[in-house]
């Protein structure tokens, strides 16, 4: 899923410089999934960060043009997604809009944010893909609206197989920056990790949904 080895290195490396990877073995984090986990990537934390910020909007903007020519709009799957979303959307000068999990329950109640009309073309920006489940929504949403979705970027993902299974099943092809084995050789070379860590880490990985701290 990743497009290139150097990209997903460099992503690592930035993604590990402003502290985006939160290790808590003994607390573990709950995700979307409900999965438990020693680990959590929070790439909302690169929006914080102009030249990081800059380096992922271009990447990304880049490799939409190149997999799936200029498309119509972007859109961002909400929350964690509109803010890189926006970027790469300015940065191709083109429309944006965003994907809620759910319609909003008052106001317009809409689901899908922004201007947006049928038949047009997007490819869907996410920042991190787990089991591609809260993507994968976003793309259905799309699809009811009569929207053709192109395919959908994201900056990491952890490669699970469901995630896998989840996007062959729809027919949506995703491309990402950076992956969890790129992840954790940058984070053992520059010593973010301990061996200890890398054990946990590595013990997590081979069965996540089922994975619960000692
Ligand atoms: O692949 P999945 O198993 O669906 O998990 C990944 C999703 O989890 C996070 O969103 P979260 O639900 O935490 O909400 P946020 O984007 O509003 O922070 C992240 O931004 C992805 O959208
Ligand atoms: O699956 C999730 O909820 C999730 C995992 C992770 O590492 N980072 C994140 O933002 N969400």
């Amino acid at each position: 899923m990743i497009f290139n080895k150097d990209t997903a290195k460099k992503t690592a490396e930035v993604l590990l410089q402003v502290n985006a990877i939160k290790l808590s073995p003994k607390e573990p984090f709950t995700w979307a999934s409900g999965w438990s986990s020693p680990i959590y990537c929070d790439n909302r934390i690169v929006l914080s960060f102009p030249l990081i910020r800059n380096y992922i909007c271009e990447t990304m903007a880049k490799q939409i043009e190149k997999q799936y020519g200029k498309p119509d709009v972007i859109a961002g799957v909400a929350t964690g997604a509109i803010g890189i979303g926006m970027l790469v959307a300015n940065y191709m000068g083109l429309p944006f809009i965003y994907v809620r999990p759910d319609a909003k329950g008052h106001g317009r109640k809409n689901q899908i944010e922004g201007f947006i009309e049928s038949g047009q073309n997007v490819v869907v920006v996410e920042d991190l893909i787990s089991t591609g489940k809260s993507s994968l929504n976003a793309v259905k949403a799309l699809k009811e609206a009569n929207i053709n979705v192109k395919g959908m970027i994201a900056i990491f993902t952890y490669g699970f197989e469901v995630a896998t299974e989840n996007f062959n099943k729809e027919a949506i092809n995703l491309q990402t920056l950076s992956n969890y084995e790129s992840l954790l050789e940058q984070a053992l070379d520059t010593d973010y990790i301990s061996e200890k860590e890398l054990q946990t880490l590595s013990e997590w990985n081979s069965d996540p949904a089922k994975w619960n701290a000692n």
